[in-house]
């Protein structure tokens, strides 16, 4: 597919196959694409040519349906607290606030954050708003899971906890996902497979899957000779990209 502004060409010559559950990383050098990509996937826009198809559905509309986006910044509201914002999804649908509530205790006790019902926004950490804004975007109950840069904005330790976390509740949880991001490790981490784009017009330079060894621990991970292996390789071809 590809995607032109006006005389800009953003994406071009992309064609990209995900099947269900399974997670795609994206990185790539700033103004790449990236960003292009998942607008069009969820549906916020169209390709200028060619198709996206997600579970089938081709129009914007039906796109649009069955994917959520979790950005870089957790839009959480100030004024409601930890179960009433991951609520919204579902209050957005037509569920009351009740029963919304009602259904969203049970994701906060298993995401790891019970005790944490009552608190607002600002009574929480960077890496716990975010968690919550996760949880929203969990409790919007798509299939299709889009995250943007999602711990771009966290600091180095938060983040490497995030990460974690999230691999952990996506091995309980699956979905689709398809994650933009600047860290070769976070793709590798939260990717099953990572594409490699080059400056605009972003073109699809490499596809690598990643099969690294089951581990829990984030940490034994990223010392694992195969993952540094594949990080290497990741690094050089985003040097060859610039
Ligand atoms: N709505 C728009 N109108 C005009 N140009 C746009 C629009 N959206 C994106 N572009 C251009 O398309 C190119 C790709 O942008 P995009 O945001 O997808 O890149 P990115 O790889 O996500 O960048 P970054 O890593 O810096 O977030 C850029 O040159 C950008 O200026």
């Amino acid at each position: 597919m590809e995607k032109r502004f006006g005389s800009t060409v953003a994406v071009s010559g992309a064609s990209l196959s995900l099947p269900r559950h399974g997670r795609m990383s994206i990185v790539g050098p700033s103004g790449c694409g990236k960003s292009t990509i998942l607008s069009m996937i969820c549906g916020l826009t169209d390709p200028t040519d060619g198709v996206v198809r997600v579970e089938g559905a081709t129009t914007m509309k039906e796109r649009l349906a069955r994917c959520a986006w979790m950005p870089q910044r957790d839009l959480l509201l100030p004024w409601r607290d930890v179960a009433g914002n991951a609520a919204l999804a579902l209050e957005n649908h037509g569920t009351s606030k009740r029963a919304a509530r009602e259904q969203v205790l049970d994701l906060i006790d298993r995401f790891g954050l019970s005790g944490f019902e009552k608190k607002y926004p600002h009574q929480l950490s960077g890496g716990m708003r975010q968690r919550v804004s996760f949880l929203r975007t969990m409790a919007a109950g798509k299939d299709v899971l889009l995250f943007d840069e999602p711990f771009g904005a966290l600091d180095s330790i938060t983040r490497a906890d995030l990460q974690q976390w999230l691999r952990r509740t996506l091995d309980e949880a699956p979905r689709t996902t398809v994650l933009v991001t600047h860290d070769v490790e976070e793709a590798l981490l939260l990717g099953d497979t990572v594409v490699v784009m080059s400056a605009r017009p972003g073109r699809i330079v490499q596809q690598i899957d990643v099969r690294l060894p089951q581990t829990e621990s984030r940490r034994e991970l990223i010392r694992h000779p195969e993952f540094a292996q594949l990080r290497d390789e990741l690094l050089s071809l985003l040097e060859v990209t610039e």
